[in-house]
């Protein structure tokens, strides 16, 4: 096996000092050079045993009990062991954490060997090329990703190859920015492929700074050359041109795939005969979400990092883990082209109308992994289980075949039709597997019982031979007592001594001259007789032949399938997409959603539409009307806290995203037109561990929207502005939502509490207010949850915060200070609202205000008067109450220029 890495200091100095250890060390050591940055797992009998560091790191991550045993060039060898039987589930916690594994396995004959069995390394376990069912999670998919960057003057082209080793799904993509902006679109694509592994020429440490996502792994530059990358892929494919897989004009993404495919190989010691095809992905074809977006939006975690309730535990009915994984593919890749969804809106509202769900699930769920137990066949690591699994589901294919052919109308071009046709029986295959495998096989080969009856005349006539050794012990046992006359003389087999005939010492004197003493035990002997002997040799050896047998019979087998797993994975892939669909469909007439209609002209028009989640955890959801249209393109909403601003704003996004990913909606009617990209800035939290605070957290997602935000883009703003402080916040908070609506010219739901932006739309007549509504109950506040135009009027702080729990007398004393700024601030002057601004009483500053309350604003204090200043000779000509709040602040960044000029 070759891996490709370097050959660190410490192994080095290990393998320099070789010949100071014993010979089996040396052997270790040796497999060690050529492993150092993985965890040897080094099998030693019954166990797989980790020496010195490796030892060390794994007692600590596994909570496995550390040793020492013997002394090897002087010192005490730290030794972990794992039983070899319990091996995969210590694999999947170190994967999981980043660790990568090297499994070595005696090869040789210890009896035959002179110095230490023979050893050499079967299998390498990484991260991103997982296979195995127990180290997988079974809804999502593991890729491994490698990147090349190829500098071009000024651009930097990078290419991007990501394989899922456990489909054997290949893509590729390539993208050209200037340097700055390369390795943040590398991070955008990172976050949207969600690589376990991510292979990196060393050289490119710089860009690779800025991620950490899936676990880094250093391989050489020349692995990444573009020739030999182009050269890897044909051979992989099986091809003379890439032509036919849209691969014209690549060119760094080439040099990836040749790392890539060269990488996965030697984690699998063999070629990977499951890769057979190769998609390109193009850097427009998605609607963009970046990682703050998909994880506001809750799509397949939610803001705390749980897997429920998100979008996709809401969502997934699925019966199958590939319909699982597909769902979840599907939801973070909404293509653009709306032909894609429409044409799965088609296939839902066809499974719908003909009542399909029910019986197509009850179908599905006898369906196994079709998919990866496909990939564990052309890798030959298939066990017996898997193959009777895959003969059991490829069984329930007419049924399903016939259910979905129910829903369309022969002829038609459909999805549902093209499904029909992938999920068509793998005749041959499925004939040979009913042959080949026995109703319930053993789970390992070595355990024999793997082949059915008739498959093969030697394994069947070497199991007869072992098999009527019953009766023949039984012919001999009533022999043996009616010749010797011992009458509880019994033939017995144990594992160790082989067959014997047992006589109690009692009995000891009838014994005849021709039995041979096998074992003295304290109540009775064991014996043998030549007759036994015979027998003997011939049944065990007959045993060790149809085992022997069924092992070729079984490698024999896994070629045989070989030639079948391209439309294996043809059937799984057309049982995954009818899963999803199946799921999609059964949650949307469960729960009254409608099919979305999506359109050429710009417009998000939503009739009643609710949060798909939170219309599912509460009891009596207010559903609620969205309008954008080309005039309309942002509506500022105000209302109290708690009063259902966020929940509305991220309902908008999420039937967006699923329009476009191909479900029906939760709403009366939705009419979207095209839409690139979804943006969302969505209550801020410190990313201390990056070292950025709540305010910069907060401008650097804005900053990131206000940059590539486009006329088709949606963004939702959240209350921007409210991590600095109130004129600041406010003043940016204009600034942003009037480069929304000037320059990105955005579809735009901006919350605020800033009650001044509501006098936006006074001059931006695409902007509109909206609010949601809430009404006073006494001394409490009651949220009726529905948007309605205009500005909110009040703020309702006080009865929030009473709702939260805040103590009576806090209340109180805000209640007085409250009226006292409201008194305070109409003396000054005339104010538009409840929320506007009141000038600056000593006693209050901006800190001691309660800003997120009252969202009072508070005006700076006077400054000192110096005649000659042109900025004082300004102020001196304004009017303050002949101003609009807009013209106050154009003044007030005036004003500060003049400053500081
Ligand atoms: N349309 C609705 N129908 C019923 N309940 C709703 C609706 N919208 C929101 N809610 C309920 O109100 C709660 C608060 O909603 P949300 O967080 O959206 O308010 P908010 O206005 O954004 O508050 P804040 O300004 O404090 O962030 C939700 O947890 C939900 O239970």
């Amino acid at each position: 096996m070759n891996v490709p890495h370097e050959i660190n200091a410490a192994a080095a100095k290990a393998l320099a000092t070789a010949e100071k250890h014993t010979p089996m060390m040396q052997q270790y050591l040796r497999i060690k050079g050529e492993y150092p940055t993985m965890l040897v797992f080094y099998r030693m009998g019954d166990f797989y045993e980790l020496f010195f560091e490796d030892a060390e790191k794994a007692s600590r991550i596994l909570g496995i009990t550390l040793t020492a045993r013997g002394t090897s060039n002087g010192n005490p060898i730290k030794m972990a062991g794992v039983p070899f039987h319990s091996l995969d589930p210590y694999l999947a916690k170190l994967v999981k954490l980043g660790e990568s594994c090297a499994i070595c396995e005696q090869i040789g004959d210890p009896a035959l060997s002179k110095g230490p069995v023979e050893r050499k390394v079967v299998r390498v376990v990484t991260p991103g090329t997982l296979t195995d069912s127990d180290l997988l999670p079974e809804k999502a998919e593991r890729p491994l990703l490698a990147v090349c960057t190829v500098p071009n003057r000024k651009h930097v082209t990078t290419g991007l190859a990501w394989l899922s080793l456990a489909s054997g799904a290949l893509k590729l993509m390539e993208f050209t920015a200037d340097s700055k902006n390369a390795a943040l679109r590398l991070v955008q694509e990172l976050e949207r492929i969600a690589p376990a592994e991510v292979l990196r020429a060393d050289a490119n440490g710089d860009m690779f700074e800025e991620t950490n996502i899936g676990h880094n792994q250093r391989v050489p530059e020349w692995h990444f050359e573009v020739v030999h990358g182009h050269k890897a892929l044909l051979d992989q494919l099986g091809v003379s041109t890439l032509s036919g897989f849209g691969c014209d004009g690549l060119g760094a993404a080439f040099g990836a795939a040749g790392a890539l495919l060269r990488y996965a190989q030697s984690t699998q010691g063999r070629g990977l005969q499951h890769v057979k095809s190769l998609a390109v992905e193009s850097e427009s074809e998605f609607i963009g979400l970046d990682a703050t977006t998909r994880r506001n939006l809750e799509i397949t975690e939610t803001i705390r990092g749980l897997e429920a309730p998100t979008l996709f535990s809401l969502l997934d009915g699925c019966r199958t883990a590939m319909g699982s994984r597909l769902l979840r593919h599907w939801l973070h890749h909404a293509k653009r082209d709306q032909s894609v969804a429409r044409g799965r809106h088609e296939a839902i509202a066809a499974l719908a109308e003909h009542d399909a769900c029910h019986a197509l699930s009850a179908t599905l769920a006898h369906v196994p992994d079709v998919e990866r137990i496909t990939t564990r066949i052309a890798l030959l690591t298939a066990r017996p289980r898997d193959l009777a699994c895959l003969r059991d589901g490829l069984k329930q294919l007419p049924v399903l075949r016939e259910l979905v052919a129910n829903c369309f109308i022969p002829g038609d071009s459909c999805l549902l039709r093209d499904i029909h046709e992938a999920i068509a029986i793998p005749e041959h295959c499925l004939d040979l597997l009913t042959r080949a495998i026995a109703e319930e096989p053993a789970a390992m080969v070595r355990d024999g019982g793997v082949f059915a009856r008739g498959f093969d005349a030697e394994l069947d006539e070497l199991r007869a031979l072992s098999e009527n050794a019953g009766q023949f012990l039984v012919d001999l046992e009533t022999r043996e007592r009616a010749r010797t006359g011992i009458a509880n003389l019994r033939v017995e087999y144990n594992k160790v001594h082989g067959f014997y005939i047992e006589v109690t010492n009692g009995q000891a004197d009838k014994v005849p001259e021709d039995y041979r003493r096998r074992q003295t035990l304290k109540n009775c002997e064991r014996y043998i007789t030549p007759e036994l002997k015979a027998f003997e040799d011939k049944a065990l050896s007959a045993q060790d032949r149809a085992l022997a047998r069924e092992k070729l019979l079984y490698d024999l087998l896994l070629a045989d399938l070989a030639p079948h797993i391209a439309c294996l994975q043809m059937v799984a892939s057309g049982i995954a997409r009818i899963d999803a669909l199946v799921a999609l469909a059964a949650h949307a007439v469960r729960n009254n959603w409608c099919r979305p209609q999506l359109v050429d002209a710009p417009c998000l028009t939503i009739f009643e539409g609710r949060h798909p989640v939170v219309e599912n955890q509460i009891e009596r959801f207010i559903a609620n009307d969205c309008k954008l249209s080309n005039d309309r393109r942002l509506l500022l909403i105000t209302g109290p806290n708690m009063g259902g601003k966020s929940t509305f704003m991220r309902q908008v996004a999420l039937i967006t995203l699923l329009a476009y990913v191909g479900s029906y909606v939760p709403a009366t009617s939705a009419t979207i037109g095209p839409i690139d990209r979804i943006f969302t800035r969505i209550g801020a939290s410190d990313d201390l561990a990056n070292g950025r605070s709540t305010f910069m957290v907060e401008m650097t997602e804005s900053a990131a929207i206000l940059n590539g935000a486009t006329e088709h883009s949606l963004v939702l703003m959240d209350e921007v502005g409210r991590g600095t402080s109130t004129f600041d916040g406010l003043a940016l908070a204009w600034a942003i939502a009037r480069h929304l609506i000037d320059t990105s010219r955005s579809f735009t739901l901006f919350a605020t509490h800033y009650f001044e932006l509501t006098q936006l739309p006074e001059s931006h007549p695409s902007a509109a207010n909206v609010h949601l509504s809430a009404v006073e109950h006494k001394d409490s506040i009651v949220f009726l949850h529905a948007v309605q135009d205009g500005p909110a009027s009040q703020s309702y702080g006080l009865q929030v915060a009473q709702l939260a729990g805040v103590p009576p007398s806090v209340i109180r004393a805000a209640r007085k200070h409250l009226a006292r700024l409201e008194s305070q601030a109409l003396d000054a002057t005339p104010q538009l609202d409840l929320f506007a601004a009141a000038p600056c009483d000593d006693a209050l500053d901006a800190d001691a205000a309660p800003a997120e309350s009252t969202q009072a604003t508070v005006a700076p204090a006077p400054a000192p008067v110096q005649e000659e200043s042109p900025a004082l000779t300004l102020l001196d000509a304004i009017d303050p109450d002949a101003l609009t709040p807009r013209e106050a602040l154009e003044r007030l960044y005036e004003l500060k220029r003049l400053a500081s000029a």
